[in-house]
């Protein structure tokens, strides 16, 4: 199996599971796996399918601007900008995009503050912050319309090998050093959105607390 490949299985069974979340509705989300740094080149799905069905169409092949590397009529992701800022800028090897509920409204409630704070939540260690008064802070970004401005905007926020950005009322995009470590950040967050809207239902006050 060439390397190409053995992406495209890896990346195929992340999309996989990511679908069986229920991760991908109405066609929502993106994901990228890198193949090789010098030429960069990334696998991307492509745009418009429905991610939950497996098929020899899913992802192609892009250089370091995001154009098809092969004569194909896929599409790249609508997306792949965002992807190309973060092989550009950081040695992570795979990055992922999803809408979910859970995101979306989290991006909404915290969206003028341009960043939601986690501290004293245990699951902050899925983002390498292990002591113990640590802070989690993913920032959230407005939903241009204009890919390359929403990728300029993205692109100010990266800056390690892994991490998080949230598009308001979008969704998230999340990336690692290998593709298991851009999941557990993608599950780590989607899970600590989901415990800080059930934590605002039982102390809406919380909205109001200053980390
Ligand atoms: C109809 S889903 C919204 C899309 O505009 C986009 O945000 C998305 O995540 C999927 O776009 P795609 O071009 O398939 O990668
Ligand atoms: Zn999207």
């Amino acid at each position: 199996m060439s390397l190409a490949e053995e992406k495209w299985k890896e990346l195929a069974d992340i999309k996989d599971e990511l679908a069986e979340r229920d991760w991908f509705m109405g066609t929502s989300g993106n994901l990228a796996i890198k193949v090789s740094d010098s030429p960069l080149q990334f696998l991307v799905t492509a745009s418009g399918k429905d991610k939950r069905k497996r098929t020899k169409e899913d992802f192609l092949l892009v250089d370091e601007i995001g154009r098809p590397v092969e004569e194909t009529h896929l599409k790249p992701s609508a997306e792949t900008l965002l992807h190309v800022e973060i092989y550009r800028k950081t040695k992570a090897g795979c990055s992922l995009h999803v809408h979910t509920i859970d995101n979306n409204v989290i991006s909404e409630i915290y969206g003028d503050q341009e960043a939601v704070t986690f501290k004293g939540q245990e699951l902050i260690k899925a983002f390498d912050k292990w002591e113990e008064d640590a802070v989690l802070r993913i920032p959230i970004i407005p939903n241009h319309a204009h890919i390359p401005t929403l990728a300029k905007c993205f692109s100010s926020h990266i800056s390690e090998d892994a991490g998080a950005v949230l598009i308001r009322n979008h969704g998230i995009t999340v990336w690692g050093k290998t593709s298991f470590e851009a999941k557990k950040v993608l599950e780590a967050s989607e899970f600590l959105f989901r415990y800080q809207l059930r934590l605002l239902e039982h102390k809406p006050y919380q909205l109001f607390k200053v980390v």
